[in-house]
């Protein structure tokens, strides 16, 4: 018989390009008693190396040593959450009231524009390019600097390097939200992206205790298995805001070669939205992430629960 007696404990990538809101996002979170992990202290505390790029002002991580001492830490925090329910006896439905609490919700929140490389599901927080920049200005980066980054959110990079690394994706547009509507759209977002993934873990345990089936290879690739596959729409500012994006940036995005920048997946704008169409396959082993556009109060989660 297959068995497995504790529940799925996630790892969710809070990320975006820098000034999106990460941050002060995790922060409120992290206040009400959700599980946060802010990348930054984290390399800071383990010590990972960092090399220094003057040119383009920033700090370049050692990715294999992050990823070895994140993974040691999610192992710890699964082992506290694992002790912690051990004793009690909840049938699914009380289990899922229990974890309604902040507290009790079985997942690390990763909060950084790194935390999609270190996850597998990813909430992505987006800005206008024009809010960004305002909120970049008044940060004293330099202005070689606050370009790339609100270059890099135009085109959608850092969307488009989560399907690189994730199965499910989901992103947040907060242009024009308060940072307390953000924080409830993550909320949201969180707590059914759990209740979701615990019930396909159930129905996969009793498919294959029926089945009697001891093959499997691993949970995760097989609730990942039944994600459709989708073609992929994202916010597409790039489309919306060309125009735009040449005035702030002073950069043009004709000469780009966004299907370069964006890695494996090419990009195909259609009457102003952009379509992805990616070949994931060697990416994501067989598996197609899924991208929601997260619209407060309207999301149909009928897609996403079973
Ligand atoms: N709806 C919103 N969601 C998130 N941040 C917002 C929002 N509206 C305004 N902000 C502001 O944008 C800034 C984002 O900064 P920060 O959280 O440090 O971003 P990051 O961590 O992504 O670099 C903060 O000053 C925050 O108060």
């Amino acid at each position: 018989m297959f068995h497995s007696s504790f529940p799925p404990f996630l790892t969710i990538a809070l990320t975006g390009t820098p000034g999106t809101g990460k941050t002060q996002v995790a922060k409120l979170l992290e206040a009400e008693g959700y599980q946060v992990l802010h990348l930054t202290e984290f390399i800071c505390s383990c010590k990972i190396p960092v090399e220094r790029d003057d040119e383009r002002d920033c700090n370049i991580v050692d990715m294999d040593s992050l990823e070895e001492s994140f993974f040691e830490y999610q192992k710890e925090k699964r082992h506290d959450f694992e002790n912690k329910i051990q004793n009690m006896s909840l049938s699914d439905d009380e289990f899922i009231q229990h974890t309604k609490q902040p507290k009790n919700l079985p997942v690390l929140l990763v909060e950084s524009h790194l935390a999609h490389c270190l996850c597998d599901l990813a909430v992505v927080l987006r800005s206008h390019p024009a809010v960004l920049k305002e909120r970049l200005d008044g940060r004293g980066y330099s202005e070689k600097k606050v370009q790339e980054n609100v270059l890099s959110e135009a085109i959608d990079i850092i969307l488009c390097d989560c399907f690189d690394y994730c199965r499910r994706v989901y992103e947040i547009d907060n242009s024009s939200q308060k940072i307390s509507d953000t924080v409830s759209c993550v909320k949201e977002l969180i707590h059914a992206l759990y209740e979701d993934e615990f019930l396909k873990f159930r129905s996969f345990v009793s498919q294959m205790n029926e089945k009697n089936k001891c093959k499997c290879k691993s949970k995760k690739q097989n609730i990942s298995d039944s994600n459709p596959a989708q073609p992929v729409v994202s916010s597409g500012f790039a489309a919306k805001s060309r125009q735009d994006v040449k005035n702030i940036s002073g950069q043009d995005l004709e000469d780009i070669p966004l299907a370069e920048l964006a890695g494996t997946i090419s990009v195909i704008e259609e009457e102003g939205v952009v379509v992805y169409e990616g070949d994931y396959d060697d990416a994501l082993d067989e598996t197609h992430p899924v991208l929601m556009k997260y619209i407060p109060g309207k999301n149909d989660w009928s897609g996403l629960v079973d």
